[in-house]
C-alpha cells in the first residue's frame, strides 16, 4: 500500500497508536468528541494481535476484582455496548452464564464469589444447587457440586464490534493508516511528531494502545514503561454447529487469580468453543497449538458436556492476551507528554472497550482537551454475520454463495473488500465475513475467493498466514 508522503504529514488532534478493539473504541470516542483522530496499526489490517482470537463474551465484571480500574471499565463499557449495538448493527445473544463448581474447594470458594459479584454492582444472582444447575444445563457431567447463574453475560461477535467502532470514527472524520509502524517520535511542549514508516504525523495527544507491544511503545517514545508485556496464551477448539445445540448457557468454571478457566460457550456463529488455556509465554507474535494440550483441552470438555465426545471439531485456534506483572490494567496520562498509555489490557478488553475508552477520553481533559461534541454524528450499520440474525444469503441479489459452510456470499465479499475499511489480507476477510471459516476450512472456495480478492488485498491469499 504506498502512500504518497503528503497524504501522512497529516496534524491531529490525537494520534491512536494500535487498531485492536481498544484502539478502535478509543478513535471512536476521541472522534464523537469532536477530535481529529489518526488511528495507527503496524499491520496490513487491524485486529491483527490481540484482538485476533479471544472467547466473545460480554462480560458484566462479575468476578473482577471490586475497586479496579479494569472492573469500572468493564461496567462502562458492558452498559455502552447494550446501548449502542442496535443502531450499529451488533449482536448481543443473550445466553446468561452458569458458574459450575466441580470440586469441594472450588464449591466453597462461591458465597465469597457471589458477594465479589455483588460488590461489582452484578446483583441478580442466587445460589443453585447441583439439582438446579443440572435442571438448568442438563447435559453437564457428572460432578456438579453447586453453582449460580449470571443472566446477563452475553455472546457478541469480537470482530464486528471493533469494526464498527473503527467503522463510526472513519464515518465521522477519523483516518486509518494501516501497515505503518510508530519507529519514533518527540514531544515539543505542544505537539508529537511521529516517525512512522510511512511518514511523519504531528498530533496534539498520543494515545498507546499497542497491546502486546505496548511496553515497547512507551519505552520508544518516552524512554520506559511501567510494565512489561508478559503474553498470555489461550488455545481453543472450535465445534462444528450441532454442537451449539448441546448448551444453552456460557458454562464457566470457578475462577482462579490468574484466568476464568476453560469457558464452554456457543459463538454467535452457531459453533461452540472449548477454551481458553493461559500459559504465559515470552513470544509476542506466535500462538502456537500444542497437540497434547489441545487433547486436554478436549477431554475437559467432555468432561463438563459428555455429549461432545461425538461431536466434530472444526478448527483449533490460540490467541495471546497482552498481560503484565500486574493484574489491573495500566491506563496512565503522562503529565507534561500529552501521552496517556493504555496497556496491559487483558483477555476482558473486549467487554470494557467501550468503558475503557470514555477513562481515556477523560484522562485527556488534563492535558486541556476539550472540543465540541459532534451533534449529529453517522452512525454506519455492520453487515451482520451472526448466525442468530438475518443473514444475506437469504436475501435476494446476493450473488450467490462463494463459502457454503458458512454461507457467505459474493455481495458480502465485495462489501468487506471495499469502503473505508476494507480487508487488506485473508485474516482481515475472516474476520468480516466468516469466509472459508467452517467445516471444510476454505477447502472448497478458497479458489473463487482467490479470483474474488485477485489485486484487492496488501498480502495476497497466497502469503497470507492462516491465522484468524
Ligand atoms: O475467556 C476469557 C475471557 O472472556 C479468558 O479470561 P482469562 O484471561 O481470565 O482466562
Amino acid at each position: 500500500m504506498p502512500a504518497a508522503p503528503s497524504a501522512l504529514q497529516g496534524s491531529f488532534d490525537v494520534a491512536v497508536i494500535g487498531a485492536g478493539v481498544i484502539g478502535c473504541a478509543i478513535a471512536r470516542r476521541f472522534t464523537l468528541e469532536g477530535a481529529r483522530v489518526a488511528v495507527i496499526e503496524k499491520a496490513p489490517d487491524i485486529l491483527d494481535g490481540a484482538s485476533k482470537g479471544n472467547s466473545a463474551i460480554l462480560h458484566t465484571g462479575f468476578d473482577a476484582p471490586p475497586g479496579a480500574l479494569e472492573t469500572a471499565c468493564i461496567a462502562e463499557g458492558y452498559a455502552e455496548y447494550l446501548e449502542i449495538h442496535d443502531k450499529l448493527g451488533l449482536p448481543l445473544i443473550r445466553a446468561g452464564a452458569l458458574v459450575v463448581a466441580w470440586t469441594e474447594e472450588e464449591e466453597a470458594l462461591l458465597p465469597a464469589l457471589i458477594q465479589q459479584a455483588r460488590d461489582n454492582g452484578v446483583a441478580d444472582i442466587a445460589p443453585l444447587s447441583a439439582a438446579e444447575t443440572r435442571a438448568l444445563e442438563p447435559g453437564l457431567g457428572a460432578g456438579v457440586r453447586a453453582g449460580f447463574r449470571v443472566p446477563r453475560e452475553y455472546l457478541i461477535d469480537p470482530w464486528s464490534a471493533p469494526h464498527a467502532y473503527l467503522l463510526q470514527a472513519l464515518a465521522n472524520g477519523a483516518t486509518l493508516l494501516r501497515g505503518c509502524e510508530v519507529t519514533g517520535g518527540g514531544f515539543d511542549g505542544a505537539m508529537w511528531r511521529l516517525e512512522t514508516t510511512r511518514g511523519p504525523l504531528s498530533a496534539g495527544i498520543v494515545i498507546n494502545a499497542a497491546g502486546l507491544y505496548g511496553d515497547r511503545i512507551d519505552a520508544r517514545l518516552i524512554g520506559h514503561s511501567d510494565f512489561t508485556i508478559r503474553p498470555r496464551k489461550g488455545q481453543f477448539i472450535v465445534y462444528d454447529k450441532p454442537a451449539a445445540a448441546l448448551a444453552t448457557h456460557i458454562l464457566l468454571p470457578v475462577p482462579s487469580k490468574i484466568t476464568k478457566g476453560i469457558v464452554v460457550c456457543r459463538t454467535a456463529f452457531g459453533n461452540l468453543i472449548v477454551g481458553p488455556t493461559a500459559e504465559d509465554q515470552d513470544d509476542r507474535e506466535t500462538a502456537a497449538l500444542v497437540p497434547e494440550t489441545l487433547a486436554a483441552l478436549r477431554a475437559r470438555g467432555e468432561e463438563i458436556l459428555p455429549a461432545l465426545a461425538g461431536q466434530d471439531v472444526t478448527a483449533i485456534y490460540a490467541g495471546l492476551r497482552p498481560a503484565s506483572e500486574f493484574k489491573d490494567y495500566q491506563i496512565r496520562a503522562h503529565a507534561g507528554l500529552n501521552y496517556v498509555t493504555v496497556g496491559a489490557i487483558r483477555s476482558t478488553g473486549l467487554s470494557s472497550a467501550l468503558g475503557t475508552a470514555r477513562h481515556v477520553h477523560r484522562l485527556c481533559a488534563e492535558f486541556g482537551h476539550q472540543r465540541t461534541p459532534l451533534g449529529a454524528p453517522v452512525w454506519p450499520q455492520v453487515t451482520g454475520i451472526s448466525e442468530y440474525a438475518r443473514r444475506d444469503w437469504q436475501c435476494p441479489g446476493n450473488g450467490g454463495i462463494v463459502c457454503h459452510c458458512e454461507r457467505v456470499t459474493r455481495r458480502e465479499i465485495e462489501a468487506a473488500l471495499s469502503g473505508p475499511l476494507a480487508a487488506q489480507s485473508l485474516a482481515g476477510l475472516k474476520r468480516r465475513t466468516r469466509v472459508t471459516m467452517g467445516r471444510c476450512q476454505g477447502f472448497y472456495c478458497s479458489a473463487a475467493l482467490a479470483a474474488l480478492t485477485k489485486g484487492r488485498l496488501t498480502q495476497p491469499m497466497a502469503e497470507a498466514e492462516d491465522d484468524r
